[in-house]
Parts: C-alpha cells; sequence; structure tokens
C-alpha cells in the first residue's frame, strides 16, 4: 500500500481540512475515569468528568488549573492517549473516541504532544536523528532518503544545527532537548498539537525561547495548540482562550484577555487572586481558599467547587446566620469529608483547616472547638448533633448526606449549567450567575490590580 509522501496534502480525516478560526475539535460531555486498583468496590479517579467546549483551528487554547485537576489526562485523552470513558470528541464527522484502524492512524499523525520534561520524555539510547525519525519510520512515511532529509529540516526549523542529528540527548541543554521534543512532534506535519506544560521544567531565560519558537511554528505551519500550563502569566502570554478546569471540570472558558481582567466565576477568581502581583504594594484582597481539592474519587454532588467556595449561596432560611456560625459548618461538613477519606487523620486535617496547634482526637473535640461559643438556632444545631452522633460512630458518609440535605443550598445539590457572561461567548459555570442571585463579583473580595 502506498502511504503518504512528503507531498501528501490530505490529512487522512475530513474533519481536519477545515479553515482557520473554523471548530477544529468540538469535546462533548468527556469523561476520562481511571479505574481503582483496588480488587473489589472501589471508586474510580475521575480525572476528567464531563467537559465541553470547541477547539478553533489555528488558535492556542490554554487549560489551567491546580495540579490533579485533570489537564494533562484530557490533553491524553483528545490525542488519544488515553481512552475516555464516556463523551465525545468531534472532528468533522468523526468521533475520535471511537476511531479504529487507518482512521485512528490518521488521527493519531494528525494529534502530537509535546511533554512536559524533555529529560525524561526522550530516550537517551537514540541519536536526536533516530528520536525526531522514529514517528516518521512507525507510519512509515516516504522513502528512507526523503525521511533523512525531512529530520534535516526539522532540526533547522527547531534551531538545531546538522550536525546534531547523531548526538544524544544528554549532551543537550534542557532548551534544546526540548526543542527536539518538538521536532519530533511535528514531524508527521500534525494539525493539532497538545503542549503539556512545555516551558515549565526550563530555566525561567530559556523558557521566553521555547515559547517563541512554538509561536512561530504555529504561524508558519497553521498549528492548532491545547496549551496545559499552571503557570498563569505565560497563559496569559501566549494563549487566544484558556478553560480554567476544577475537579475534572471547566469551570470557566473564555478569550484570554476578558478572563484575566474580569474573572467570572469565583474559582477563576480565587486561582487569579492567588497569583503573586509584581507590586507589592499594590492592594488587593486575597482569596485564600479552605482546605485542598476534594478527592476525584467522590467529588461533591452539586458544584465542583462548593467545598471550597468563598462565595457559596446559603440555604434558604439561613441568610441572616452570621458568617462566622456559617463558616464553622462549612468547616465541620470539610473535616468529616476529610474524615471519610481516611488520608490523613482527623487531628491533622483539623489542624490544618482551623489553623490551631491543639490535636483533636474526636468529633466530639471538633463540634467542641467549633460550635460550644456559639449560640446556634434549633435549625442548625439539631443536624450537627445529628451528624455528630452519626460520626461518632464512624459513619461520615451518612453525617455528611444528613448536612447537606438539612443545611444544604443549590450549590451542594445541583451541578451549575454554563452561563454565558459576557459579549464574546465566554461561560462560566456558576448558580450565582442565575438571575436570582447576586453575582460573584458583587459578594466576594474583588480580584485584579490595583493600578
Ligand atoms: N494513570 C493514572 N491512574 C490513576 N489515576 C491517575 C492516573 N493519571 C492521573 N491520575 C489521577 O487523575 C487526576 C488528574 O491527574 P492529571 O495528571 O490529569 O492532572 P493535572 O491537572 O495534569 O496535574 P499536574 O498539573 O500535577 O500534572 C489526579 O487525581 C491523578 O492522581
Amino acid at each position: 500500500m502506498s502511504r503518504p509522501g512528503p507531498e501528501r496534502t490530505a490529512t487522512g480525516l475530513a474533519g481536519l481540512d477545515c479553515d482557520p478560526g473554523e471548530t477544529l475539535l468540538s469535546v462533548r460531555d468527556l469523561r476520562t475515569y481511571y479505574e481503582s486498583g483496588d480488587l473489589i468496590g472501589g471508586q474510580p479517579v475521575k480525572a476528567v468528568d464531563g467537559v465541553s467546549f470547541d477547539v478553533k483551528k489555528g488558535e492556542t487554547l490554554g487549560i489551567v488549573g491546580e495540579s490533579g485537576c485533570g489537564k494533562t489526562t484530557l490533553g491524553r485523552t483528545l490525542v488519544r492517549l488515553e481512552a475516555a470513558t464516556g463523551g465525545e470528541v468531534r472532528v468533522g464527522d468523526d468521533d475520535v473516541t471511537q476511531l479504529s484502524g487507518e482512521d485512528l492512524q490518521a488521527w493519531r499523525r494528525n494529534a502530537q504532544v509535546v511533554f512536559q520534561d524533555p529529560e525524561s520524555s526522550l530516550n537517551d539510547r537514540m541519536t536526536v536523528g533516530e528520536i525526531v525519525r522514529e514517528p516518521l519510520d512507525v507510519h512509515d512515511w516516504g522513502t528512507p532518503a526523503e525521511r533523512r532529509a525531512r529530520v534535516r529540516s526539522l532540526l533547522e526549523k527547531v534551531g538545531l544545527q546538522e550536525e546534531h542529528y547523531y548526538r544524544y540527548p544528554h549532551q543537550f541543554s534542557g532548551g534544546q532537548r526540548q526543542r527536539v521534543g518538538i521536532a519530533r512532534a511535528l514531524a508527521l506535519e500534525p494539525e493539532f498539537v497538545v503542549l503539556d506544560e512545555p516551558v515549565s521544567a526550563l530555566d525561567v531565560s530559556v523558557q521566553a525561547q521555547i515559547l517563541n519558537l512554538l509561536m512561530d511554528l504555529q504561524e508558519e505551519l497553521g498549528l492548532t495548540y491545547l496549551f496545559i500550563a499552571h503557570d498563569l502569566s505565560v497563559v496569559e502570554h501566549i494563549c487566544d482562550r484558556v478553560a480554567v478546569m476544577y475537579l475534572g471540570n471547566v469551570m470557566e472558558l473564555g478569550p484570554t484577555e476578558e478572563l484575566f481582567e474580569d474573572p467570572a466565576n469565583p474559582y477563576t477568581r480565587a486561582l487569579l487572586s492567588a497569583v503573586p502581583e509584581p507590586d507589592p504594594t499594590a492592594e488587593i484582597d486575597r482569596m485564600t481558599l479552605r482546605g485542598t481539592p476534594p478527592s476525584p474519587r467522590d467529588p461533591p454532588q452539586g458544584c465542583p467547587f462548593s467545598t471550597r467556595c468563598p462565595v457559596k449561596i446559603r440555604p434558604e432560611g439561613f441568610e441572616d446566620v452570621d458568617d462566622e456560625t456559617w463558616e464553622a459548618i462549612e468547616v465541620f461538613r470539610e473535616t468529616l469529608r476529610a474524615r471519610s477519606r481516611a488520608e490523613r487523620s482527623l487531628s491533622e486535617q483539623a489542624r490544618e483547616f482551623l489553623g490551631f496547634e491543639t490535636r483533636f482526637a474526636t468529633v466530639d473535640e471538633v463540634v467542641e472547638e467549633l460550635f460550644a461559643d456559639r449560640e446556634l438556632p434549633g435549625s442548625i444545631r439539631e443536624p450537627v448533633d445529628r451528624a455528630t452522633d452519626l460520626a461518632r460512630d464512624g459513619d461520615e458518609a451518612p453525617a455528611l448526606d444528613h448536612l447537606r440535605e438539612e443545611l444544604g443550598s443549590v450549590c451542594d445539590h445541583e451541578p451549575p449549567a454554563a452561563h454565558g457572561v459576557d459579549a464574546t461567548a465566554r461561560e462560566s459555570r456558576c448558580h450565582r450567575h442565575d438571575d436570582e442571585y447576586e453575582e460573584p463579583a458583587a459578594v466576594g473580595p474583588s480580584v485584579g490590580d490595583a493600578e
């Protein structure tokens, strides 16, 4: 069978040949779960838990969020390095998650990854020429002479010299190794490239060079990038649009400038307010988030961010309870949740949430510390007492269910839908965008620079 050589123009999948600005990938309700290693009954890790967005041809879409929120899994699922558990990734009429045979080969040629750590992602026993040529060999691209010529032109394209062909990765600096990784990713002329933290392992002085190279290559080759990063300043610099992930969900997605200037979602606001200001005298209200993200094995039933959200909606009838009392209830719930995970002892968790040095051994001591000095109305005292009884017997799950039933709001019960939040098609998932509630910005601390 004849294989595509250097002259080939068709990508192999009709949907990839769309025009710049048109939708290249249409991701719908995509889920990727990792099955638990337990023999029976373990919950899967819901690394990507129902995300929907489009990627437009020629754009750079940033994916940001804290460690463990599912960025890498999302990128790997899009290029079929991980199998999706559910949902779709449409390219024209094809669903990438279902491709097999030649169509899957065509997708694999067209969807490549540049990995974070050029130290470990390149095989140290192969020469640079062999590393870059390997995908051409695997896909039986052109003739051997054409492959060698292609590797030389790729090395030049990424700023390396011809004589580097016969060297080994360990003879190179981190920046040079990442250039090799980029050349390899581009060998098969892909349309779509996942850049998974491509500069975070590099010296700051080298980062800009690699980012400039990536931007030049994008322009020259019409590439579409998914740019995964936790460094927000890099994202602001390089991305056209940004998706903010939390616990396997996209909380907000929109054009970079608008999203950074006026973040709509409480999580985006918290994430941006955690970025150190270049001017330390600038007065901004920093949002500090309580606790740690919930386990992706057991995400909250309502809004993914509900357990830590600083502007969580109160349930009806509790609006007048003072903030400290309400905070104590949320800390109680968070402590029970941590205890049910049993990853760390209750005392460690409680100390972290409360900032106390005291050791807590029992639920009663936590309750005493949180509520002893407070006048609790019966509508709060009763569910707290009931939950304490349940938790005392080691039943945190029913205790939490009870608290959610009695003291939970819409944020605890329903996942928020995506709301359009400005004229740029930006979307944010938060119940506060419903007309009946105040917007996050109206009730929470302000975010952004104070120039
Ligand atoms: N192969 C795997 N098996 C089981 N769980 C996994 C696997 N890979 C990732 N996870 C889990 O899935 C969740 C998402 O991980 P992922 O690496 O996608 O997040 P991330 O946002 O890219 O994090 P980081 O910024 O630290 O790379 C985490 O809880 C992680 O522990």
